[in-house]
């Protein structure tokens, strides 16, 4: 069965936390939106507010202004229907439960019937067959990442967050499940979000690659990523490029922004 993703929109989205004198805008009033069965990489300096957005679109982190939309429903409504799912850098999985159980439980948690078949595919096409029964601590950083992914497959979302998935693992790795994995979701249609640092990644992954200022972030940077970037790797450098400038001119600006002399 194939869910084909929403369009997701966010309108004056913001987040505070704490109060008074600890107040801390985490978003400014922020409007986005991402075409529907599309992977947009959000990228910007430390502490810009991505993964609050990334959370907030989860449906996790309440906003404390304005609204987002995904094809017309809130994040809890998807939520309900077991259409969104997320992962996280550290991957968090049960460490008492096998690579089987973590990938079954989800479908469980997102209120779906048991499919041990389905269970058992996802688990393959992640490239993990013959490690079913092994615990978390029995698997390198690279395989749990793979078991998050499978997690989340495994539950057909119609909205796929990924927050530094690949963050944890080191360079080769990575290298290789950014080859490996991204056709399991670009098929289905998935409307998929992604948190990187990782600027080769947006681009390798990407149709998409939206560049952050530092906080309060602005969009300084909205640059598409052609099919065709995938196998010609001069384009991709000079998209990594473009990306990289665009990251550079959110530093220059916000220098200027937070000094006014720093520009005369
Ligand atoms: N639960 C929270 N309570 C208080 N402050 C928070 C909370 N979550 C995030 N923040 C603050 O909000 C700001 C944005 O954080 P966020 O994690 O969204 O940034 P980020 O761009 O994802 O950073 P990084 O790239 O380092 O992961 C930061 O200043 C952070 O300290």
């Amino acid at each position: 069965m194939t869910r084909t993703g929403p369009e997701i929109r966010c309108t004056d989205l913001a987040k505070n936390f704490g109060k008074g004198a600890t107040l801390l805008e985490a978003v400014a009033p922020l409007s986005l939106s991402f075409a529907a069965g599309q992977m947009t990489a959000l990228v910007g300096p430390s502490g810009c507010g991505k993964s609050t957005v990334l959370r907030m679109i989860a449906g996790l982190e309440q906003p404390s202004a304005g609204q987002i939309l995904l094809g017309g429903q809130t994040p809890q409504d998807m939520q309900r229907q077991g259409a969104l799912a997320m992962a996280f850098q550290d991957a968090s999985l049960l460490p008492w439960r096998s690579v089987r159980g973590n990938v079954a439980l989800a479908r469980k948690l997102a209120r779906l019937p048991g499919d041990t078949a389905a269970v058992e595919d996802i688990i393959a096409r992640v490239g993990l067959s013959g490690f079913e029964d092994a615990r978390p601590a029995e698997l390198s950083g690279g395989m749990r990442q793979r078991v998050a992914i499978a997690r989340c497959l495994i539950t057909q979302p119609r909205v796929l967050l990924l927050d530094e998935p690949f963050g944890a693992v080191d360079e080769l790795t990575r290298a290789r499940l950014n080859l490996e994995l991204p056709p399991l979701w670009q098929a289905s249609g998935t409307t998929a979000l992604m948190v990187t640092h990782s600027v080769r990644e947006a681009v390798a992954l990407a149709d998409r690659v939206l560049v952050f200022s530092s906080r309060p972030a602005r969009v300084v940077g909205d640059i598409a990523i052609p099919a065709e970037a995938r196998s010609d790797t001069a384009l991709q450098g000079a998209l990594v490029e473009q990306v990289n400038a665009a990251l550079a001119q959110g530093w220059s600006d916000h220098a200027a922004h937070a000094q006014p002399w720093a520009a005369q």
